[in-house]
């Protein structure tokens, strides 16, 4: 939880410098009236008032040398408190399940550690700049009543109607900034994925659809944040009057008392001076009580996040992680059923099965059918709600998330590459960086290495933006990466939807070979995919209808025969022969 104190309070060395530093430029604006004071005194007695003028002077020099010193201190632990909120911010929402990630939205999440940091980040100067001025009014007030009690009296008379009326506004302020931010984190939200939709949009020339969408939200945030403009343009109105207010008064009074000769003229212009002195503290104490509020909204926001559970607790990343059962198969599931968050229907229904620690897996059906979420069950991205999904023998629940997913390699259905170097991308996950030779050899594999040779830094290009890879070669980019990759199960979510003819053929080597030391679990909808496979699972609707190999299932299964039927079933050419560096054991290769 980000806690404000101790936020603040993590430099206490430099933020206690900053204070008394604040405290010196204060005590010095604050010493400065009275040598006026002297000075007048000096002069209505007919002395020259060198010494007190140049006590004036030092006392105007130093005040503006500590309250630079003090600014900029200050500048330091609000830049640092701004960064670790940021880092825990994003490490937090890194570690939040993919449902929720997915339900909050991406631009919303990455609305706090924009607009809600930079909130926050103001929220230093205001910390030390409320107390400072709090302070200095105390003093100052106490000042005045050693000059005259009556003239306070009055000062402080206007000050408690000035506050009641700031404090009002304050409130609602608060109120205000909240849905301003809620209102930024929307735009945010729809704008990046509008911009991830970017293709899609152009194709349909919807951008002015999309930009007429995006105004309706800008113009939300427009009327919230004019609410609150017009509440924050109150403060200085509240403040102009009560100032007003205070100085109509003091002088009334004053010139009263000056007339009838209980307040001498010295006195009365050290206290005007006084007053006004103390009026742009007032100020800082309304408006930056402002922005504390908006400060203690944005706080809210990240506690919000912050309070949402990660996938997994500290307890667990502590566990041992069990050794795998050497008998045990690579997946069992055993009556799993699974519904996603906010679906009607269940997913998955009693699915139960099992696959052998190493060979080939094909999860086939018609889409929908819930062969994705069978892979989301294994590398425990959400949990069955009842039945158990075991992993080398143990329940995913069992496993320190960590360990688990390091035996888990998992090729998703959009190849995800992230926005970093080729090198980096193929080395994800591992827990020793690979060799050149290693790296070649998987590139190698996949049919990629000429591609990456191509590119203009080879593989320390930066991909993702300038640099980018067409869908077939970010498909083997995953599969390269799951070659590398030391886990024992390999997840492949449509590995050949996006291949030509001869890219397939290699890949079918590839997995051959994967498959020859590992437990590989394909979803595929191609027949050229599932022809591999020593172990095939049927499933339409949530449920299993069968699983066995290729020939007995068409030969018992009339849905597999259907969907056999339905695909084109242009006899394949022979696969090449996969890479040396990647065979371990040619004898391996399975199919029929
Ligand atoms: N995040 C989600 N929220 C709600 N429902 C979901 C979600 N993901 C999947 N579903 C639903 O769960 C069911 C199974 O989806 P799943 O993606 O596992 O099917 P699939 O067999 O992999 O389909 P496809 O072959 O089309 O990829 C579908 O009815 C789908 O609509």
């Amino acid at each position: 939880m980000v806690s404000l104190r101790r936020e603040l309070t993590a430099d206490p060395v430099r933020l206690i410098a900053a204070l008394l530093l604040a405290l010196t430029a204060t005590a010095a604006t604050l010493a400065l009236p009275l040598f006026v004071q002297e000075v007048v005194t000096d002069l209505m007695g007919g002395r020259a008032p060198r010494a007190h003028a140049a006590l004036m002077c030092a006392a105007a020099s130093v005040g503006a040398l500590a309250q630079a010193l003090s600014g900029f201190l200050l500048a330091r632990i609000g830049e640092r408190l701004a960064y670790r909120i940021r880092v825990r911010i994003m490490d937090h929402s890194l570690r939040l399940t993919l449902g929720v990630v997915k339900a909050r939205g991406t631009g919303e999440l990455a609305a706090r550690i924009t607009s809600d940091a930079l909130l926050l980040r103001q929220v230093v100067d205001v910390a030390t700049q409320l107390p400072l001025a709090a302070l200095t009014v105390a003093a100052t007030l106490v000042v005045m009543v050693w000059i005259d009690w009556v003239l306070t009296l009055v000062t402080v008379g206007a000050l408690a109607l000035l506050t009641l009326l700031v404090l009002l506004v304050l409130r609602q302020m608060k109120e205000n900034v909240g849905k301003q931010q809620n209102a930024v984190g929307r735009i945010a939200q729809r704008f990046t994925a509008d911009l991830d939709a970017l293709t899609t949009i152009k194709a349909h020339r919807a951008e002015a659809a999309t930009a007429e969408a995006l105004a309706a939200d800008a113009e939300r945030l427009r009327t919230i944040s004019l609410e609150g403009a017009r509440l924050a343009a109150l403060i200085p109105a509240a403040l102009s009057l009560g100032n007003q207010l205070a100085m109509i008064a003091v002088i009334l009074t004053g010139g009263a008392r000056l007339a009838a000769g209980d307040l001498g003229i010295a006195a009365f212009t050290a206290f005007l001076l006084y007053l006004l002195q103390t009026i742009p503290y007032v100020s800082t104490l309304a408006t930056g009580s402002g922005r504390l509020q908006a400060g203690l909204a944005a706080r809210d926001r990240c506690n919000e996040l912050l309070s949402l559970p990660p996938e997994t607790d500290a307890r667990e990343s502590h566990r041992t992680a069990p050794a795998a059962l050497p008998d045990a198969p690579a997946v069992m599931f055993r009556s799993v059923s699974y519904t996603h968050p906010g679906a009607r229907d269940a997913a998955l229904r009693a699915v139960s099965f099992a696959t052998a620690r190493t060979g080939l897996t094909a999860v086939v059906g018609p889409s929908g059918a819930g062969k994705t979420t069978v892979l989301a069950l294994i590398d425990r991205f959400v949990r069955p709600a009842s039945g158990s999904v075991r992993v080398l023998g143990h329940d995913t629940a069992d496993w320190p998330l960590d360990a688990l997913r390091a035996r888990i390699a998992y090729v998703d259905q959009r190849f995800t590459l992230l926005e970093a170097t080729a090198r980096e991308n193929l080395q994800l996950g591992r827990s020793r960086p690979a060799t050149d030779p290693e790296l070649d050899a998987a590139l190698e594999a996949v049919g990629l290495a000429q591609d990456i040779t191509r590119l203009p830094q080879g593989l320390d290009t930066l991909l993702g933006r300038e640099s980018d890879l067409s869908g077939g070669q970010r498909q083997r980019m995953a599969l390269a990466r799951a070659l590398l990759s030391d886990a024992d199960i390999v997840l492949l979510d449509e590995p050949t939807s996006q291949l030509d003819g001869l890219n397939e053929e290699r890949l079918r080597a590839v997995i051959a070979d994967l498959a020859a030391s590992r437990a590989v679990i394909v979803v595929a909808h191609r027949l050229s995919t599932v022809r591999d496979a020593r172990h095939v699972i049927m499933m339409n609707a949530g449920t299993v209808l069968d699983a066995a190999d290729h020939d007995t299932l068409l030969h018992r299964c009339a849905p597999y025969r259907a969907l056999v039927a339905s695909q084109t079933t242009k006899p394949p050419p022979a696969p090449p022969a996969a890479h040396p560096a990647l065979r371990d054991n040619d004898s391996a290769h399975v199919g029929p």
